[in-house]
């Protein structure tokens, strides 16, 4: 699903964001990236969302060769993937539904097939009765909860996520931690950015250490 051979990743201000990185997961694998502030994290996730392209070296995400993928195709590309951030980004003045309704929107789905699959979503992140309320009426759980929903609607083989527990309290993120767990389990790969290696232990997947752009570890965590 994802390999990454010798990506090298340096900034126009000469900053080097990855250096010669190389790892591959699969379709289905649940895996951590963590490493310090300035690590390479957030780099290797734009890369994957093809926000910027490697300076050297070949990144395939399902079979597609992101150092060549033409502007044109980028959309196509991130149809694939659902991204959720630390912080929600969530519409204040749409209701749930309509926040999570929007990616399907962009896209022209039918009403009907609309409604289908935000309430499908709402239910995967167990907001089922929550649609008609508005962000401001949820805790901060239950508004990650949405982001992660509207992140999934479209149905993505790839789920990224940077720091998604990053505002929360360690029970909430626990929480959050197992919707993931949920997707993961219906066959969406997940990759997720996070410095919580305490939260990360206790979750017994596959965790890549980067390290000044630089990968020091891979293996499970906890180990
Ligand atoms: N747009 C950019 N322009 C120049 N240098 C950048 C840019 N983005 C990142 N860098 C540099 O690349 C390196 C890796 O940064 P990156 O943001 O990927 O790390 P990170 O692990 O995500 O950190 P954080 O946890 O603070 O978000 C750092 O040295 C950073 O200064």
């Amino acid at each position: 699903m994802i390999r990454f051979e010798q990506v090298a990743k340096r900034y126009p201000n000469g900053h080097i964001g990855l250096h010669e990185l190389s790892f591959r997961a699969r379709r289905g694998e649940f895996l951590f990236v963590t490493g310090h502030s300035g690590a390479g994290k957030s780099t290797l996730l734009r890369l994957l969302l093809a926000m910027e392209r490697p300076t050297s070296g070949k990144l395939l995400l399902a079979g597609q060769d992101l150092g060549q993928i033409s502007t044109a195709q980028i959309p196509f590309l991130r149809r694939q993937i659902g991204v959720v951030f630390q912080n929600h980004q969530l519409l204040f003045d749409r209701t749930v539904f309509n926040n999570i309704a929007l990616p399907l929107q962009i896209l022209g789905l039918s009403k009907p097939e609309i409604a289908k699959r935000v309430d499908s979503a709402l239910e995967r992140v167990s907001l089922s009765d929550k649609g008609e309320l508005f962000p401001a009426d949820l805790s901060t759980g239950q508004q990650q909860r949405v982001g992660i929903a509207r992140a999934i609607v479209h149905q993505p083989a790839l789920l990224l996520a940077d720091e998604p527990t990053g505002n929360l309290d360690p029970r909430l993120a626990a929480e959050i931690m197992g919707v993931f767990e949920d997707i993961n389990r219906l066959g969406t790969t997940v990759l997720i950015a996070s410095h919580d290696l305490a939260l990360i232990a206790r979750m017994r997947h596959r965790m890549l250490t980067l390290q000044r752009g630089r990968l020091i570890g891979d293996g499970e965590a906890g180990q």
